[in-house]
């Protein structure tokens, strides 16, 4: 009898011990050694799988569209506010989450974690999207319907699955009491496509104000390439460690109008055709060797047949060889140079008048080792032409290579959760964002920059992004909330890189 009175004491004592542990967690008061033990697996119930396909496809049906720098749908920005209120209800409904709204439709939301001597991070995506005309789409774009496995419309790839995949992935470890160590911001802007100054530039601004410095960031630009490089047949995780800058120029010539029935020896169009024929054929130089790329090949040699992998393990010897190789296709062609677009034209007014001004805009994005003033040397000594007027619409240089060493917090952790979430990924290596992202906003709060979605993408899905047929397989969206989900707690946890053990 008095043993039997001894364990009910004993287990009454344990339940209480139980009770206090959850009591004291759930107010983050939770000691470093309990975090370890208490990782959530990250596993989602068919009813929670179903929830997060169908809020992704809610979000796609809101036409969040940027049309320019002075025209958006507002009314749509302002509904996907609400809508991400409806949808992720225990995000803006914990204490340790404050959420603000920037320019009226921007984002911000600071997850205060539990120990302040860890330097926090932060994670960004956006949630307007280029137009999408509905010609030559297989579904209607804002349609958000679901396909054969996969969720059609503008924005499956950029952004709004990442936008929807870290607040879900947020939505549902604080469903299952999760309290972060480590503090962290998301931010959530409403303009990246036409330049983000009205949303990211402000929570940047807003955050220096604050005097808070990330430890890295990680945005949207890279992927988990698969199919990109002839003879590299498996997939590669490409985590871009800088991003190209940007040169918009336009090109202007004014001659004097007049009868086209007596026309001059030459005309605005045809010295603005013969200009922007030059630069269209004049690439600028390859620079091949300098910036992250050189890192990147040697980090995939090993994955190349032969003769391809001594090629690469030598590229002292090599260089011009595959430098040659790398620009004759398109795509790895922009990770060599800094590429020139031509990409506005407009003269005239009526057929038989000579027209007074013809214009042009080129678009130039700048390889990381130059810079926005070489750029424009090259082009006045290509245009080589007085009479031709260039104006810098926009321009800005390359970020700098964020570090992809051994000690690089974010790098390590992006490197760590690929391995974990796509143990069938065996190549993860630094690259170059060949777009601009809203990250280039962020270079007085980090050093460490880095673009990554963990999302499989192959060289047909490139071509939807800003084109038509933009999909993604709920299968990949899915996985995309469980890396981040994985993500989040691996920065509370990671303890650095493993020390090498040298054999005697
Ligand atoms: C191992 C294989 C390597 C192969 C590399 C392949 C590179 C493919 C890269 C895919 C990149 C996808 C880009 C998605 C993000 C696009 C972001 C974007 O479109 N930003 C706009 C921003 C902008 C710029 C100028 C005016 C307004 C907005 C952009 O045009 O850059
Ligand atoms: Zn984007
Ligand atoms: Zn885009």
């Amino acid at each position: 009898m008095a043993r039997w009175y001894v364990c009910g004491l004993a287990l009454a004592a344990a339940e209480l011990l139980l009770i206090f542990a959850t009591v004291f967690s759930a107010k983050g008061l939770r000691g470093k050694e309990f975090q370890g033990a208490s990782r959530i697996p990250s596993q989602f119930s068919e009813e929670e799988r179903v929830a997060m396909k169908e809020a992704l496809k809610g979000a796609i049906r809101i036409p969040t569209v940027s049309f320019s720098h002075e025209k958006s749908n507002t009314t749509a920005l302002a509904e996907f506010g609400e809508y991400i209120h409806k949808v992720f209800p225990t995000v803006f409904s914990t204490n340790f989450i404050q959420h603000e709204v920037v320019e009226q439709y921007s984002h911000l939301f600071t997850v205060q974690g539990s120990d302040p001597s860890l330097q926090p991070y932060m994670l960004l995506a956006h949630f307007d999207v280029v137009p999408a005309p509905e010609e030559g789409w297989e579904v209607p774009p804002f349609s958000g319907l679901e396909r054969d496995g996969f969720i059609h419309g503008r924005g499956t790839l950029d952004n709004k699955n990442s936008v929807m995949a870290i607040l879900q992935a947020l939505e549902l470890l604080l469903i299952r009491n999760y309290i972060p160590q480590r503090s962290f911001f998301i931010a959530l802007g409403h303009d990246e496509e036409v330049s983000g100054t009205r949303g990211a530039l402000k929570i940047s601004e807003l955050l220096q104000a604050r005097g808070i410095q990330v430890a890295f960031l990680v945005d949207e630009c890279s992927f988990i390439f698969d199919g990109f490089i002839p003879n590299l047949k498996k997939p590669c995780a490409m985590v871009s460690v800088t991003e190209k800058g940007a040169l918009d120029l336009l090109l202007q010539v004014n001659m004097t109008p007049g009868h086209s029935s007596a026309p001059p020896k030459e005309t605005s169009i045809g010295i603005l055709a013969a200009a922007v024929s030059r630069l269209e054929n004049t690439p600028m130089p390859n620079m091949f060797g300098s910036g992250p790329l050189k890192m990147t090949l040697e980090q995939l040699a090993n994955e190349f047949p032969f003769p391809t992998n001594i090629v690469l393990k030598n590229l002292w010897l090599f260089r011009p060889l595959v430098s040659r190789l790398m620009e004759r296709n398109y795509i790895t062609n922009t990770l060599v140079r800094t590429t020139t677009a031509l990409t506005m034209f407009n003269a005239g007014v009526k057929v038989n008048v000579i027209p007074p001004v013809a214009q042009a805009s080129v678009n130039f994005r700048i390889h990381p080792a130059q810079t926005v003033h070489e750029v424009l040397e090259l082009v006045k000594n290509i245009v080589a032409d007085d009479r031709v007027q260039l104006h810098v619409l926009r321009a800005f240089d390359p970020l700098p290579i964020s570090p992809s060493d051994d000690k690089a917090l974010g790098y390590q952790l992006l490197r760590q959760t690929i391995q974990s979430i796509f143990p069938e990924v065996d190549i993860v290596a630094p690259g170059i964002c060949i777009a601009n992202t809203d990250s280039r906003h962020y270079t007085n709060i980090t050093a460490g920059i880095y673009h990554f979605n963990p999302v499989y993408l192959q060289p047909q899905d490139f071509s939807s992004i800003h084109g038509i047929n933009e999909k993604i397989s709920v299968q990949a969206y899915e996985t995309q909330v469980k890396f981040i989900f994985e993500l989040i707690q691996n920065a509370d946890t990671y303890t650095g890189p493993v020390p090498h053990v040298h054999e005697l």
